[in-house]
C-alpha cells in the first residue's frame, strides 16, 4: 500500500508543498482563467485577433488538456512513501501512550490487545505487503544478442469456425514461407498482427523451415483453438490507401474452375450483374472483393480487370467460330402479305404510338441485314472480349432531372407489349412511348409525328450512321426505328418514356443522356404459363388470333434463358410475367424505384454528367 505523506508536514508548509497545479496562485488553469478575464474586457471591442484568441483559450479541449496537466503535476509532487515506518510508529506510539496513561481495566485490555502476537503479526504482514512492488518483473535482456538476429513477433489467434483469412506462399529464392496476402475482414486482418510479407518461422511450436506451404496449411487445419505463429515481421508492412471502387460484373467467375487462382478457397464466385466492392487492388493480378449483397463476409480473391480480360480472350479464341450471336426467335419466320390492321393499339380507348404490330418482328428479322451488321457489330453487340468489370456508382435522380428511360425486354410473346400498353393506359399523362420513324409513305388517315415520323431512306440511314437510332429494322422493304430524339421529346415533356428493345440493341441506349433502367420480362415455368396463357393470342404477321402452343411456350422459355445468360449483366430488374395483374403492379413499383431511389449506374454516366454542367 502506498499513500501520500501528508501527516509529516507542518500545517504552514502544506500549502507550499501543494502542486503548482492546485495552488490558485500558480496553477496553469488559474493563469489561463486570469488571461481569459483580461481578454473578456477587450472582447466586445474591435481589437484585432482578440476574439480568435479568446475562443481558442476558451475551447473545451484546451481546458480539458490543462486539467489533465494539473492533475499530473499534483500527482508528481505528492510524496508517496511506503506505509511501513508509519505503521511501525503508530504501533510504537500507541503502546507508549498506553504505558503513560493511568491504568484502567479497559486500557489494560487494549494494551494487551495491541501487544498480542496476532496484532503484531497483522502489522508485520501489512508492512511486508506494502513493501512489495507489484509491477510485472521483466527478465533482464541478454547481453549477448547477436546483431544479425531478426526481431520476432509472437502472434496468437483464436481460431473459430471462420478461416484465418490469410494466404501463404514460398519465396522462390530463399524457400521461406511468407504470408502472401491478408484477406480483408478476415480473422488475421482484424487482429492487426499479421501482414503480407511476414516470414513464418513456427506454427504452434513447429518450425516451418523446409516445409511446403501445403504442409503448413495442414498444420493449421489440424489446429484447434489458439494458434501461435512465430513470425519475422516484414520491414515495411503494406498500407492499403486505395479508394473503394464498386464494379458491376459483366461476366461470371467460378474460382473452383480456375486452375490459376493462388488459393481456391479464398476465391469469390460471382455472376453477371453482381455488384462487387473492390477492397484491394495492390496485386496486379488478383484483387480482393466483396459482394454488396453480402457485406458482412470477409473479402475473396477475384481476377483483376487485366487478368479477367486475358482469360476471356483465351476462352473466346478456344471456342468454335460462330458467325453471329444475336438472339432470334424461330416463332415467326414466314411473311404474310396481308393488309390487316397494322397497329395493335387500334380499336382501343385512344391511340398509342409505337405499337405497330410488326415493330418487334422487323427488328428481329433485320439483325442479319448488311446495314445492321455494319453499324451494330462494330461496337454495340456485347463481345466476348468486352470489359469484364464496369465501374459503377450510386445514382439518385434529382427531382429536377429528366426521368430515366425505361426499357422493357423479353422473349417474343412473353408480354412486353401488353405490359407497356397497360402501363401507358394506366396513366397516359405520365408514361409514353416514343414516336417511331419510317421510310414508308404516309397513309391517308395518318398524321406525321403521331403514328410515325415519315422520312426518306437517306435521312433514315444518316440517322443510323450517326448513331441517332436506338433500334431499327427493315420490314417489307421499309425501314422502321426509334431515334434518340424521339425518346428525348418524351423525356423533355417531363414524362417517363417506356420502350421495348431487342437485347442486342442495349449497348446503344446505355448513355449518360438516357440513363436507361432495363427491366427483363421473364416467362414463368411451363405449367404456370399453360394456365395463364390459356386464352392469350400470339401476335404475328401471318396468323390472326393464334393460340400459344406448347412449343411456343417452350421456345419462349429457352429464349429467355439465352437472353439472361448472354445479357443478364445489363438487367436492372427482372419481372416474372405470370399473373398479368401482379406483373403490372411490379412494373409500376420498379419504375417508381428506378426514378426515386438510388441505383447503381455506370460511373461514366455520372462523370460525363458533371462535365456537362
Ligand atoms: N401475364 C399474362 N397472362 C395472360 N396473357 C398474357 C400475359 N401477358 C401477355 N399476355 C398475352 O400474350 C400475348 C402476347 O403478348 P405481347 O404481345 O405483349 O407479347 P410480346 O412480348 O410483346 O411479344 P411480341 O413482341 O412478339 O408480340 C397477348 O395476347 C397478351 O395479351
Amino acid at each position: 500500500m502506498i499513500q501520500s505523506d501528508k501527516g509529516a508536514d507542518p500545517p504552514d508548509k502544506k500549502d507550499m508543498k501543494l502542486s503548482t497545479a492546485t495552488n490558485p496562485q500558480n496553477g496553469l488553469s488559474q493563469i489561463l482563467r486570469l488571461v481569459l478575464q483580461e481578454l473578456s474586457l477587450f472582447y466586445g471591442r474591435d481589437v484585432n485577433g482578440v476574439c480568435l484568441l479568446y475562443d481558442l483559450l476558451h475551447s473545451p479541449w484546451l481546458q480539458a488538456l490543462l486539467k489533465i496537466y494539473d492533475c499530473l503535476q499534483e500527482f508528481k509532487e505528492k510524496k508517496l512513501v511506503p506505509a511501513t515506518p508509519h505503521a511501525q510508529v503508530l504501533s510504537y506510539e500507541v503502546v507508549e501512550l498506553l504505558r503513560e496513561t493511568p491504568t484502567s481495566p479497559e486500557i489494560q485490555e487494549l494494551r494487551q490487545m495491541l501487544q498480542a502476537p496476532h496484532f503484531k503479526a497483522l502489522l508485520s504482514a501489512h508492512d511486508t505487503i506494502a513493501q512489495k512492488d507489484f509491477e510485472p518483473l521483466l527478465p533482464p535482456l541478454p547481453d549477448n544478442i547477436p546483431e544479425s538476429e531478426e526481431a520476432m513477433r509472437i502472434v496468437c489467434l483464436v481460431k473459430n469456425q471462420q478461416p484465418l483469412g490469410a494466404t501463404i506462399k514460398r519465396h522462390e529464392m530463399t524457400g521461406d514461407i511468407l504470408v502472401a496476402r491478408i484477406i480483408h475482414g478476415g480473422l488475421a486482418e482484424r487482429s492487426g498482427l499479421l501482414y503480407a510479407g511476414d516470414k513464418l518461422v513456427e506454427v504452434n511450436g513447429v518450425s516451418v523451415e523446409g516445409l511446403d506451404p501445403e504442409q503448413v496449411i495442414h498444420i493449421l487445419a489440424m489446429s484447434r483453438g489458439t494458434i501461435m505463429f512465430k513470425v519475422v515481421p516484414v520491414s515495411d508492412p503494406p498500407v492499403n490507401s486505395q479508394q473503394m471502387v464498386y464494379v458491376r460484373a459483366m461476366t461470371e467467375y467460378w474460382p473452383q474452375e480456375d486452375p490459376d487462382i493462388p488459393c481456391m478457397d479464398a476465391g469469390l464466385p460471382f455472376q453477371k450483374g453482381d455488384i462487387l466492392q473492390i477492397v484491394d487492388q495492390n496485386d496486379a493480378l488478383w484483387w480482393q472483393a466483396r459482394k454488396i449483397s453480402d457485406p458482412a463476409t470477409c473479402a475473396g480473391l477475384v481476377p483483376s480487370n487485366h487478368l479477367l480480360k486475358r482469360k476471356q480472350r483465351e476462352f473466346w479464341w478456344s471456342q468454335p467460330y460462330q458467325p453471329h450471336t444475336c438472339l432470334k426467335s424461330t416463332l415467326y419466320e414466314e411473311t404474310f402479305e396481308s393488309d390487316k390492321e397494322e397497329f395493335v393499339g387500334y380499336g382501343q380507348k385512344f391511340f398509342i404510338a409505337g405499337f405497330r404490330r410488326s415493330m418487334r418482328l422487323c427488328r428481329r428479322k433485320s439483325h442479319l441485314s448488311p446495314l445492321h451488321a455494319s453499324v451494330c457489330c462494330t461496337g454495340s453487340c456485347y463481345s466476348a472480349v468486352g470489359a469484364p468489370y464496369e465501374e459503377v456508382v450510386r445514382y439518385q435522380r434529382r427531382p429536377s432531372d429528366k426521368y430515366r428511360l425505361i426499357v422493357l425486354m423479353g422473349p417474343s410473346g412473353v408480354g412486353v407489349n401488353e405490359l407497356r400498353r397497360q402501363l401507358i393506359e394506366f396513366n397516359p399523362s405520365h408514361f409514353q412511348s416514343a414516336v417511331p420513324h419510317t421510310t414508308r409513305t404516309k397513309k391517308s388517315y395518318e398524321m406525321n409525328g403521331r403514328e410515325y415520323h415519315y422520312v426518306s431512306k437517306e435521312t433514315f440511314e444518316n440517322l443510323i450512321y450517326s448513331h441517332r437510332m436506338l433500334e431499327y429494322g427493315e420490314y417489307k422493304g421499309h425501314l422502321y426505328g426509334t431515334s434518340v430524339d424521339a425518346v428525348q421529346t418524351v423525356l423533355v415533356e417531363g414524362k417517363i418514356c417506356v420502350m421495348d428493345l431487342e437485347p442486342q440493341d442495349i449497348q446503344g441506349v446505355r448513355t449518360h443522356e438516357l440513363k436507361p433502367y432495363v427491366i427483363f420480362i421473364k416467362p414463368s415455368n411451363m405449367r404456370c404459363m399453360k394456365q395463364s396463357r390459356k386464352n392469350a393470342k400470339v401476335i404475328t404477321d401471318y396468323y390472326v388470333d393464334m393460340k400459344f402452343k406448347d412449343e411456343d411456350l417452350q421456345e419462349m422459355e429457352n429464349l429467355a434463358q439465352r437472353m439472361e445468360t448472354q445479357f443478364g449483366q445489363f438487367f436492372d430488374h427482372v419481372i416474372v410475367n405470370d399473373s398479368l395483374h401482379d406483373a403490372c403492379a411490379q412494373l409500376l413499383s420498379a419504375i417508381q424505384k428506378a426514378q426515386e431511389e438510388p441505383q447503381w449506374v455506370p460511373a461514366t454516366w455520372i462523370s460525363s454528367d458533371t462535365e456537362s454542367q
